[in-house]
């Protein structure tokens, strides 16, 4: 049985929703290597202010405004030094009438209302410091002119207050919301739990080591699990023989480990189409589906895991891949949908009229070059810089003439 793309998708998208809704929340540190890119589970409130208390944005001078009011080149102001106070410290008091020297980030002596870079002062350079219990301060800086009560201050909370809300449920963290999170004193957040996928590539051609006569590296399993990983996905691995005994027994297992099973490989018309055998029983669907690569396509529900079966062409299992995970990964973690390019076909270009082609492209001196169809052809897969689309009811494209581009290999 032949299908469109679009009833493919939405028959997937009906398959993996209720997968994806069922997947719970879990506890992560926001600081570990597996947090960026996770979904937030819950509505988040800072603990600490953004910045966690009143700090100087300069190294320079903590003063009081008003013992500066009058300072001029003609006559400048000099005010003996009190304690320094570098970033890590706890808080000094400022003495009336001093000044204490302050570096970037530590906290604002109290009775400070203004801070003076070192630049400004007339010397340009600290003299000796001293640090509360450490000695006696001595020494005086000078000042030429006056300065704003605030300035070079960054005020406790001026970010974000305690109590507010840094991010929603459903923001995906990046690198800066880890950072966001972090500073509001939130370490522990909660996330969506990965969701977990178990590749199983066929075929007795497939060799992990030495390849012999006839048979070939997996190349499937390690390019569908790192783009898996794209998407915080959480993927085991397994290379199964072209057994539908052992392969129905394997899947059978899977089912409550993994919350989907990708099986690669052994679905099309051969003898030993290790998956169709074992999967049709059980209620698999496998069809054509009017693209190319990628035409044929099945899945099948079982009681506790859903199935999702690519062909094993490596073109055709990771055009598969972006064609009909990716929009619903997208969606489930948060991610923007990609956004097109054109640019001038570098040669004419034919397609199949009834079909919907995805070709493999490269970008050079503003012209887009459409490679070679082969769905075997995985060194070009690798080199592309583009995918072309050539919907159904097109056969020929001309020179010249524009064409949107969509990003991959990035
Ligand atoms: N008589 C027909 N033959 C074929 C048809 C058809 O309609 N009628 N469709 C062709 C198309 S299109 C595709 S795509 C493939 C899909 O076949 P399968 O999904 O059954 O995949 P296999 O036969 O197992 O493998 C196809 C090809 O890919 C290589 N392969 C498989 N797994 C891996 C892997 N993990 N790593 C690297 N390469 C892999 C395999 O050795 C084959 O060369 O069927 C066409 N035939
Ligand atoms: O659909 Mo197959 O993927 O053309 O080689």
């Amino acid at each position: 049985m032949t299908c469109t793309l679009e009833n493919h998708r939405a028959e997937l998208e009906t398959l993996l929703s209720p997968v994806f809704a069922s997947l719970d929340s879990e506890k992560l540190l926001a600081d570990s290597p597996e947090a960026n890119g996770r979904i937030l589970s819950e509505d988040l409130y800072a603990l600490l202010p953004i910045p966690a208390f009143t700090n100087s944005q300069m190294d320079g001078y903590a003063a009081r405004s008003a013992d500066l009011a009058t300072a001029t080149p003609q006559s400048p102001v000099t005010l003996p030094l009190g304690f320094t106070a570098a970033a890590g410290d706890r808080q000094i008091t400022l003495a009336e009438g001093t000044a204490s020297p302050v570096m970037t980030g530590a906290m604002i002596p109290l009775g400070a209302d203004t801070v003076i870079p070192i630049e400004e002062s007339s010397s340009g350079a600290f003299p000796d410091l001293v640090r509360a219990g450490r000695g006696t301060p001595s020494g005086n800086a000078e000042f030429t002119a006056p300065s704003e009560p605030g300035r070079f201050i960054r005020p406790a909370g001026v970010d974000l207050e305690a109590g507010a809300l840094v991010a929603q449920a459903g923001t995906r963290l990046t690198p800066t919301m880890i950072a966001a999170l972090v500073s509001s004193g939130l370490r522990e957040v909660p996330v969506r739990r990965a969701l977990k996928v178990a590749v199983c590539t066929t075929g007795d051609e497939l060799s992990d080591d030495q390849p012999s006569q006839g048979q070939i590296p997996d190349s499937n399993s390690p390019m569908l699990t790192a783009w898996l990983r794209q998407y915080q996905v959480k993927v085991r691995t397994l290379q199964l023989p072209d057994d539908p005994k052992r392969f129905a027994l394997t899947i059978d297992a899977l089912q409550e480990q993994v919350d989907l099973i990708l099986t690669v490989g052994g679905i099309s018309a051969g003898a030993y189409e290790v998956v169709r055998q074992a999967l049709a029983p059980l209620g698999g669907a496998f069809h054509h589906v009017a693209i190319q690569p990628g035409g044929p396509q099945g899945f099948a529900q079982l009681p506790q895991a859903a199935v999702l079966c690519f062909p094993g062409n490596p073109v055709s299992a990771l055009l598969s891949a972006e064609l009909f995970l990716a929009p619903l990964l997208r969606k489930l973690n948060a991610l923007p949908d990609p956004v097109p390019q054109h640019y001038p076909l570098a040669a004419d270009a034919n397609s199949p009229e009834h079909k919907h082609q995805v070709r493999r492209a490269v970008i050079r001196d503003g012209q887009v070059a459409i490679l070679d169809p082969g769905s075997h052809l995985v060194h070009d897969l690798a080199r592309a810089d583009a995918l072309v689309h050539i919907p159904v009811g097109v056969s020929q494209l001309a020179a010249g003439q524009s064409i949107e581009t969509w990003s991959m290999n990035v």
